[in-house]
């Protein structure tokens, strides 16, 4: 949803349009007003906070604190049977495996055991899969009662300091102009400019970034006041004008269209002047080089002010070049204490009213990089955010995007406040993950790209218990809990603020020391020399060493995912962590969705998963204050890719319809299959429930099946062999950035979609894909040849083996669509395609019949 201007006469009320529906009933139960638009969205849950809020009520005097966020719990006519359900499959699977065990016979011995095993495995880890389910909770930010709350009567605010930060590792797979409409929606957030600062981190060192920094520091002003004088949303400029086209006349106001059309043409110039940033600098600095050739004949990079720049060079050399060069901090925007004068009112016509025209602070920093250190990835870049951000603007509160990620919603970050400001929970609470929500993926999203399984089902789940896990982006964080330092519910009076701890800065201690005691100076540092001298110490290479930084400290190093350890240390220490939803997404982003890409992310995932679990933050040994269903999860989302290796065993066994005996894994072959059909069956109805509370689609469901059995036969297994590896010769997971870069097809915006790239990973899905849908055919062509001669049990059984294939076939059908690359874009093709091939195998299969009859038995 992009708002537009206000109607030409419309009374414009900036909160109200974006509030979330969920939270305008005062009568406690779930928004009526909307119900139609929402559709079952609400209307499986009801107000869980009746009586803490008349309790609030009734002592809540003028410093009381207000509760800012509402929870919801599933109505008791669908939690109920919910939960009975998940009870009965439990016995169910119980009773199966009992069965199974007094009923040993199979004409297989040896997989009739492995197949207890695997369901032994299936049904443990359903079990860690569906226990923190139990009991999901929505929890809504109120943006009215924060706003009662935090509005102070002389105009000022009193909500929090917070450091945003960016993240970004290629100017190439990570387009910038990408990461500047980040950077450009974040600036143009609602919130009071003087307790927000945005830092950038380049984990290139490219002057590049550099400049297109300062050139968004240049147009922000412009877009930034334009968006507040309009409560313009989303605030990511490339996103709303893709969003919004001009107003046809009437619908909106002379004066709007006019400074819409300005800053439209002054975004145009903006995206001209980024792409000619590469061609600038190489000419200036080809300039400068012919001026000094004399001197040495190296070739630097140079920036405006006639200056070698301290980073990667467009001609790598020693100390300049991609893991080897300084460490930077720039301030492109002052602190606005300091005074900024910018804004559309100067030359325009028209004035921006009184809209505060201020910007945020907006920080370039690139840490040191040198190769005799391991940088930890993005982790080791967000740790010195962590740091520079101490030093210039200590914010209380901290909020970290990837760069292919923008706000959404310009309430968002206050949306964040209403959960750590609030009564009941605040102070213990260490973070508030949103959903993340993508933008660039197709229609049907073909590999599940959209998760609204998790996004939407486990992660509401696990907000009923100690909270969500951090996912890596879209997540505010408490400066404190980063710090490792534990909740006031249970921290001890001492905290000792030392350099072994927090490394060696006495700038970087003051700072830890004035967190601590939440003291917020609105004075911003004396940026002298010195100042910045101390800046790139905290960002260079050895800072940490030695140190209790990336393990007790920061964001946790040394793995694939940061985010879900980062999660856990602080989980652990005995922290909570809010979910928050808003009807309008808060943050919006985008995804690979192209297929190899996508499986090297899962596979970073699921290696990093393992690694977890193979660490010394084991679900199974620490976390000390981990609620125990918590610890559940945390096992689960460590082990989960284990499961895939007996699924592809199971999936890779239709080779038996080669056999030409009859050949059963289990006997009494029908009573097996009727309990296997029920258990599955269970788990799907199971699924419909969850479908109901989650409000997502039958199709977000089965994508999200599909993939999973993609990710089994290909990403999962490869990360427990990787694993395994690693175990044996000790060597890490690559982190390979996510490439957003599509493929340059103007008059497809899903040309990656049909871009089909082999990998080897690919290999055993692909052989899954063929010997089931092989399967089929045989099966087929082994009906023609003994149909007279099978006994009707036989047939009965042959057809129960075969459901299985074909429902394997099913869920890997988007690999088919895959590997037909630009063929995909006519389904009819693959339609017809499919049966076609399995036809073939039943030809084949008679074929070999009839020529090798009494030689081999076929
Ligand atoms: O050395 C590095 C590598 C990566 N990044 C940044 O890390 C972010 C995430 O990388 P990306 O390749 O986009 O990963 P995704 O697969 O899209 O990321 C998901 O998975 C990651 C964990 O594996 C989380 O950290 C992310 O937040 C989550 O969105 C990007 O901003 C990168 O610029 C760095 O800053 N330095
Ligand atoms: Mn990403």
């Amino acid at each position: 949803m992009a708002s537009l201007a206000p109607a030409a006469g419309a009374v414009y009320e900036p909160i109200g349009g974006l509030l979330d529906p969920l939270l305008v009933s005062a009568d406690g139960h779930v928004g009526t007003a909307k119900k139609a638009r929402r559709g079952a969205k609400g209307k499986y849950w009801q107000a869980a906070d009746k009586t803490e809020r008349e309790a609030a009520k009734e002592s809540g005097g003028e410093d009381g604190r207000a509760l800012l966020f509402r929870r919801y719990q599933v109505k008791g006519s669908l939690l109920h049977p919910y939960r009975a359900l998940i009870c009965i499959r439990l016995v169910a699977v119980l009773l199966f495996f009992l069965w199974r065990i007094k009923h040993n016979k199979s004409d297989v011995m040896w997989f009739w055991t492995l197949s207890i095993v695997g369901d032994v495995w299936f049904g443990f880890s359903w079990l860690l899969n569906q226990l923190p389910k139990f009991n999901p909770v929505k929890t809504v930010p109120d943006l009215v009662a924060l706003k009662q709350h935090c509005n102070l009567p002389d105009g000022t605010s009193r909500l929090p300091g917070i450091d945003v930060f960016v993240t970004t590792a290629d100017p190439i797979d990570e387009p910038i102009l990408y990461t500047m409409n980040c950077v450009l929606s974040i600036l143009a957030v609602d919130y009071p400019v003087d307790r927000l600062s945005c830092y950038l981190s380049d984990d290139i060192g490219t002057l590049m970034l550099y400049e297109a920094l300062v050139e968004v520091g240049k147009f922000a002003p412009l877009w930034v006041i334009f968006c507040r004088k309009y409560s313009i949303e989303p605030r990511a400029p490339e996103s709303y004008f893709e969003q919004v086209s001009v107003p046809q006349d009437g619908r909106a106001t002379q004066d709007f269209l006019n400074d819409y059309r300005r800053v439209q043409l002054e975004y145009d110039e903006f995206k001209v002047r980024l792409d000619n940033l590469a061609d600038s600098i190489c000419k200036r600095s080809d300039q400068y080089n012919r001026m000094r050739d004399d001197e040495r004949d190296q070739k630097a990079t140079w920036m405006t002010n006639g200056t070698h720049w301290p980073g990667t060079w467009i001609d790598p050399t020693e100390n300049h070049r991609k893991g080897h060069h300084a460490g930077i901090a720039k301030v492109v925007l002052d602190h606005p204490s300091r005074g900024q004068h910018h804004g559309l009112g100067k030359n325009a016509e028209s004035s921006p009213g009184d809209s505060d025209e201020r910007l945020p602070m907006l920080v370039y920093v690139s840490r040191e990089k040198n190769p005799i250190y391991d940088h930890n990835k993005k982790a080791g870049a967000l740790n010195a955010q962590l740091r520079a951000s101490a030093l210039l603007s200590n914010g209380q509160l901290i909020i970290n995007f990837d760069c292919d990620h923008y706000i959404n919603n310009s309430q968002a970050l206050r949306a964040a406040d209403c959960f750590m400001l609030d009564e009941r929970d605040g102070d213990n609470t260490a973070f508030v993950q949103f959903p993340q929500r993508f933008d660039n993926v197709d229609p049907t999203d073909r590999y599940g790209n959209h998760n609204r399984v998790f996004f939407d089902g486990t992660m509401l789940a696990l907000n009923g218990m100690q909270g969500p896990s951090y996912l890596g982006t879209g997540c505010m964080f408490r400066r404190l809990a980063l710090y490792g330092i534990a909740p006031p519910h249970c921290r001890s009076d001492e905290i000792t603020v030392n350099a072994s701890k927090f490394g060696n800065s006495t700038f970087f201690l003051d700072s830890v020391s004035k967190a601590l005691k939440q003291e917020r100076s609105t004075r911003p540092p004396q940026l002298d020399d010195k100042f910045f001298a101390e800046l790139e110490r905290v960002v260079s290479c050895a800072f940490d060493n030695g140190t209790d930084w990336g393990r007790g400290v920061g964001y946790i190093c040394d793995i694939a995912t940061e985010d879900i350890v980062t999660g856990f240390r602080i989980h652990g220490q005995g922290w909570c962590s809010m979910y928050c939803t808003m009807e309008h997404a808060a943050f919006c982003g985008t995804a690979p969705i192209n297929l190899t890409e996508r499986l090297h992310q899962i596979l970073r995932w699921s290696g990093g998963s393992l690694e977890m679990f193979f660490s010394h933050n084991n679900p199974l040994i620490s976390g000390k204050r981990l609620c125990l269903i918590q610890r559940v999860s945390y096992l689960n989302m460590t082990i989960y890719p284990v499961t895939s290796i007996f699924i592809l065993i199971y999936t890779l066994s239709p080779v038996m319809w080669l056999i030409p005996d009859e050949v059963y894994i289990q006997r009494p072959f029908t009573r097996y299959i009727e309990y296997f059909l029920g258990v599955i069956v269970m788990i799907h109805v199971i699924g419909w429930l969850e479908i109901k509370w989650s409000g997502i689609t039958w199709l977000d469901y089965w994508r999200n099946e599909e993939f999973f059995m993609i990710g089994s036969t290909s990403a999962y297994p490869a990360a427990v062999l990787h694993m395994t590896v690693n175990l044996l010769t000790k060597k890490g997971i690559h982190f390979r950035v996510t490439s957003k870069q599509t493929t340059a097809d103007n008059n497809d915006k899903f040309a990656d979609l049909y871009d089909f790239r082999w990998v080897p990973m690919l290999f055993p899905s692909l052989v899954v894909l063929i010997f089931n849908a092989g399967a089929i055919g045989v099966a087929l062509g082994k009906t023609v040849v003994y149909f007279g001669v099978w006994t009707a049990a036989r047939k009965k059984h042959a057809a129960m083996g075969l459901l299985f294939n074909i429902w394997v076939v099913f869920l890997l059908y988007p690999l088919a669509q895959a590997i037909m690359g630009r063929w995909a874009k006519r389904p009819i093709i693959l339609v017809v395609l499919l049966p076609v091939i399995i036809v073939l195998f039943a030809v084949l299969y008679v074929g070999l019949h009839i020529l090798l009859q009494g030689i081999i038995p076929l």
